[in-house]
């Protein structure tokens, strides 16, 4: 069988915003068809290098190759394979919610169908409200339709239930998993231990942007700990 080539591969990533250090060396390897949760505290770099990976920011030094590709140099090759749900949304504050997912899903080759989506999300309800007047957890939730609506290869979720009540955040999950099911890669933060537990096979601890720690949440805490104890152990308080 042959071995399946990483879906992200980060070597020796340096990513600097005038004195401050955002990414410091990352190196971190993301396996096709898996989901890996990278955990960090506030600062840590986690966005950053998602941002770099999703060609938004250029490597400053190190590579990075995402499914096989230069994020900035093979943008145009690469954009449509991937999907991005980013921190804050990413909407136009006066598009309606459901105008804006068939907006997106015409931009692609095979979309999923919008509404079966929308309604798997639970936005029928609020398909018509301006975005800027969505509750976080529609935003968050529409966020995550946007990323997936194109059938994506690999998506960057980016806190992708933060804000969301128990029963989206169980849908979301549920999603995620049928996703990676698909054969489809999931990339997320989360600062939520259990969601890294619950959802993902890989499980990437960055601290000062570097990996401190990697592993499935089973070996990580083989010892007994719990994931937070470890997370607690291997990064220093945000803000330090
Ligand atoms: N556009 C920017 N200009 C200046 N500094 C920035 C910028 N974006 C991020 N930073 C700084 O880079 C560092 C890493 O930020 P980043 O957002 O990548 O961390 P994070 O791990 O995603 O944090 P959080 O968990 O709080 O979302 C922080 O010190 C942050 O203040």
């Amino acid at each position: 069988m042959p071995v399946p080539s990483p879906a992200v591969e980060i070597n020796g990533l340096v990513m600097r915003y005038g004195a401050t250090t955002a990414v410091d060396g990352l190196a971190m390897t993301v396996d096709s068809g898996t989901i890996t949760a990278v955990l960090g505290p506030n600062g840590a770099g986690k966005t950053t290098t998602l941002e770099t990976c999703e060609g938004f920011r250029r490597a400053q030094a190190g590579t990075v190759r995402v499914l096989g590709l230069d994020p900035r140099k093979d943008r145009r090759a690469l954009l449509p394979r991937i999907g991005v749900m980013l921190q804050d949304g990413g909407a136009w504050s006066g598009v309606r919610a459901l105008e804006m997912l068939h907006h997106v899903a015409r931009l692609h080759a095979h979309p999923l169908d919008p509404a079966a989506l929308a309604s798997r999300l639970g936005l029928e309800d609020c398909g018509r409200t301006p975005y800027r007047r969505l509750s976080g957890g529609q935003k968050q939730r529409l966020g995550l339709a946007l990323a997936i609506v194109g059938r994506p290869e690999l998506v960057f979720v980016d806190e992708p239930t933060a804000g969301m009540d128990p029963h989206a955040r169980r849908t979301t999950w549920d999603l995620l998993r049928e996703l990676r099911a698909a054969g489809v890669t999931v990339v997320l933060t989360t600062h939520h231990m259990d969601e890294a537990e619950r959802l993902a096979d890989v499980v990437h601890i960055v601290d000062r942007g570097r990996v401190v720690a990697s592993g499935s949440p089973a070996d990580l805490t083989a010892d007994g700990r719990t994931l937070e104890d470890v997370f607690l152990d291997v990064t220093t308080r945000s803000g330090t």
